[in-house]
């Protein structure tokens, strides 16, 4: 993979436009979160509005989380202007796991187009893939092992020839042949609500630079490493503070050099 401290230059020289169709929960975690990357956020969700704002965008996130029928109109509105228009896409299934709704949205919108990226903790990516599987909360079941995950993980990838991206402790990214699992990360990050998404927003940051394999990789790297950063005894209020000052303050070669990546093919 290219240096971090490359994919992250690239994106502060760039300053490429993300359009996220987002839940309220944590969209302006995101918004943060994509201008300490160094990118620029818009967060529009109107179904009359969104073709006209996603073909002017680098890179297109939608995240299912709290959907509504507004946001899934302007989803499919969205994903059909960036496959016209070649803009890279990154799917964050948030929920999939326990609602039948999204399941079922998720499968649309992938009949619509195949995301660049296909992303969702291990409950999440694990429902996409094993259809049959239930779990409840947006939170990962702790009881869905590492091997099961690669396993659904690479599956999908295989089966829609995306990047397939399962977010946890440790991070796993295929695509379908070759897999990167992190290791960088702090319990803290899942003891606040909203970093599942975060991850997702910086993986349309970095795919306006870079291709899925990359992109997913780097997001989870500088993510797990700022979180590293922002460890606190304090408690989440503070880690979260700490955790927006890393992901605006922290150099690429501070990144690269906490970066915990092994790569297998
Ligand atoms: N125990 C842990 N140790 C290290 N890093 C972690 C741990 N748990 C989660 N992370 C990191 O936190 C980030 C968010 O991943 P997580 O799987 O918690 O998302 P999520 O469940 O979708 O979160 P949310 O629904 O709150 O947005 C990832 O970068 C992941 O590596
Ligand atoms: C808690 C929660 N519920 C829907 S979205 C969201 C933010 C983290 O996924």
């Amino acid at each position: 993979m290219r240096k971090l401290n490359e994919i992250c230059g690239a994106v502060r020289e760039k300053r490429p436009l993300i359009h996220c169709i987002t839940n309220p929960i944590s969209i302006n975690q995101c918004a943060n979160a994509i201008l300490a990357a160094g990118a620029r956020p818009i967060m529009a969700e109107h179904p009359a509005e969104v073709k006209e704002i996603t073909e002017t965008a680098d890179a297109l996130m939608l995240n299912l989380g709290s959907i509504t029928d507004a946001r899934m109109q302007s989803m499919e509105i969205s994903l059909r202007a960036a496959k016209e228009k070649e803009i890279p896409v990154v799917l964050d299934a948030v929920g999939a796991a326990c609602s039948a709704l999204r399941r079922e949205f998720a499968a649309r919108l992938l009949e619509i187009a195949v995301p660049t990226v296909i992303k969702g903790n291990y409950s999440e990516i694990y429902a996409l893939y094993r259809t049959a599987y239930r779990s409840a909360g947006v939170d990962a079941d702790s009881a869905l092992t590492e091997d099961e995950v690669r396993e659904a993980a690479d599956g999908l990838a295989r089966k829609y020839h995306a990047t397939v991206l399962a977010s946890a402790k440790t991070d796993i990214i295929t695509d379908g042949t070759r897999y990167a699992l992190i290791r960088n990360g702090t319990p803290q990050l899942a003891a606040v609500t909203g970093t599942g998404c975060m991850l997702g927003s910086l993986c349309g940051v970095y795919l306006a630079v870079c291709p899925g394999p990359e992109a997913a990789t780097a997001a989870c790297a500088v993510l797990g490493a700022c979180g590293q950063l922002a460890e606190t005894p304090k408690g989440s209020g503070t880690f979260m503070v700490n955790l927006l000052d890393a992901l605006s303050t922290a150099s690429g070669t501070q990144l690269e050099e906490l970066m915990n990546v092994e790569e297998i093919k």
